[in-house]
């Protein structure tokens, strides 16, 4: 990834950063850039350093090296609360002494706003979060999706230069996520905060984020909007960590053909990749049926997934997991055929 000459946004650059007590960084020369008005996903396994890349953009924990950028300025040694960021945590840490309106009024009041200003404009963030009814309500007495409306209310209250999400709906039920995400979404094509939003749901990032950055081990695998993630992953870990199971090992010959144990099948002419590689197919895009892009199977199992039914069959280059709309669906054990559609086909190495 070549960075861009500025950022108006957020940069990490060259990060490595660790916690007490732990011998090896968890971030290691870690880069990462929000442009300005950007909602950046960033997405990864638990435990591969989404938080600390929040605490090191944040300032609650220094990095060994590297540099952190926002608006054009270096503030790695500029403390948290100069930093103008704001952070909302998977849990809403709303102060429980304080009403929903105080605890929006609260960074204006300690910036020094008079008490009647603070709740005016606290009472106008509540009412664009659709929860200014419940301003007098203290935090015991809001439900988990109305007190992360709260939190992030108070969040836009400060008028930060970056707002940073830390897996801000993971504790809520599905339907309050969803609805949620379309507060978030709507929220930002308004206000065109940059936003770094850490998530482990990749349905999740696609919905609401402008780009996604996949982590692993400290690391950004890859970077760019998701549809592109989605059609061409970098790597068989990222194809995974986007739910696309199926990699079938082979051999890219020439252009537009992979040779595996299924045969000699035809690729897209964007494939670049060269040499032994790994055929992926997203599994919404495999279907049962016979055609030219069809290929000799066993159903294994097929297990219900939602509305969806979640197909594994085997082949005679590896099992292919396709995800299939309501309907009938292949038996175990029973012979198919399934269809890879041309377009869909991607090839990528064994790398990370
Ligand atoms: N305060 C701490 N002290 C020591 N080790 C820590 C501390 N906080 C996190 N770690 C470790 O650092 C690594 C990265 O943790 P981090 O919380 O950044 O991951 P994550 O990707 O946010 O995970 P999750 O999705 O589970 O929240 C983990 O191995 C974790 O155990």
């Amino acid at each position: 990834m070549t960075p861009s000459p500025t950022c108006d946004g957020l940069r990490l650059s060259g990060i490595t950063a660790g916690h007490p007590g732990r011998r090896t960084p968890v971030l290691e020369d870690l880069e990462l850039e929000v442009a300005d008005g950007e909602l950046l996903a960033l997405l990864g396994p638990s435990g591969c350093g989404k938080t600390t890349t929040v605490q090191v953009a944040s300032g609650l924990l220094p990095p060994s090296r590297g540099t952190v950028e926002l608006g054009g300025s270096d503030v790695t040694r500029t403390p948290p609360e100069r930093r103008r960021t704001a952070v909302v945590f998977q849990q809403p840490l709303l102060l429980p002494h304080l009403t929903a309106v105080d605890n929006v009024a609260f960074p204006a009041r300690v910036a020094g706003l008079g008490r009647r200003e603070a709740r005016i404009k606290a009472h106008e963030h509540l009412q664009h979060l659709g929860v200014d009814t419940l301003a007098d309500r203290y935090p015991r007495q809001l439900s988990g999706g109305q007190a992360q409306r709260v939190a992030l209310a108070r969040a836009l209250a400060a008028r930060p230069r970056v707002l940073l999400l830390d897996e801000p709906f993971s504790a809520l039920d599905t339907g309050l996520r969803h609805q949620m995400r379309d507060l978030l979404s709507a929220v930002q094509r308004e206000l065109r905060l940059t936003t770094l939003l850490v998530t482990h749901d990749q349905a999740e990032a696609a919905a609401v984020a402008d780009a996604v950055a996949v982590m692993h081990d400290g690391r950004i695998l890859q970077r760019g909007a998701p549809a592109e993630l989605y059609a061409r992953p970098a790597s068989r870990t990222v194809a995974r960590f986007l739910g696309c199971h199926t990699a079938l090992p082979g051999t890219v010959t020439q252009r537009g053909r992979f040779r595996c144990a299924l045969g000699d099948l035809a690729l897209p002419a964007a494939v670049g990749h060269r040499g032994p590689g790994w055929l992926v197919v997203r599994p919404e895009s495999i279907t049962p049926g016979d055609g030219e892009d069809s290929v000799p199977a066993v159903a294994r199992t097929a297990r219900p997934e939602g509305a969806f039914t979640a197909l594994t069959a085997d082949t005679a280059a590896g099992a292919v997991h396709a995800l299939l709309p309501p309907g009938p669906h292949p038996s175990a054990d029973e012979p198919i055929r399934l269809r890879l559609p041309l377009a869909h086909r991607w090839v990528v190495a064994d790398s990370p």
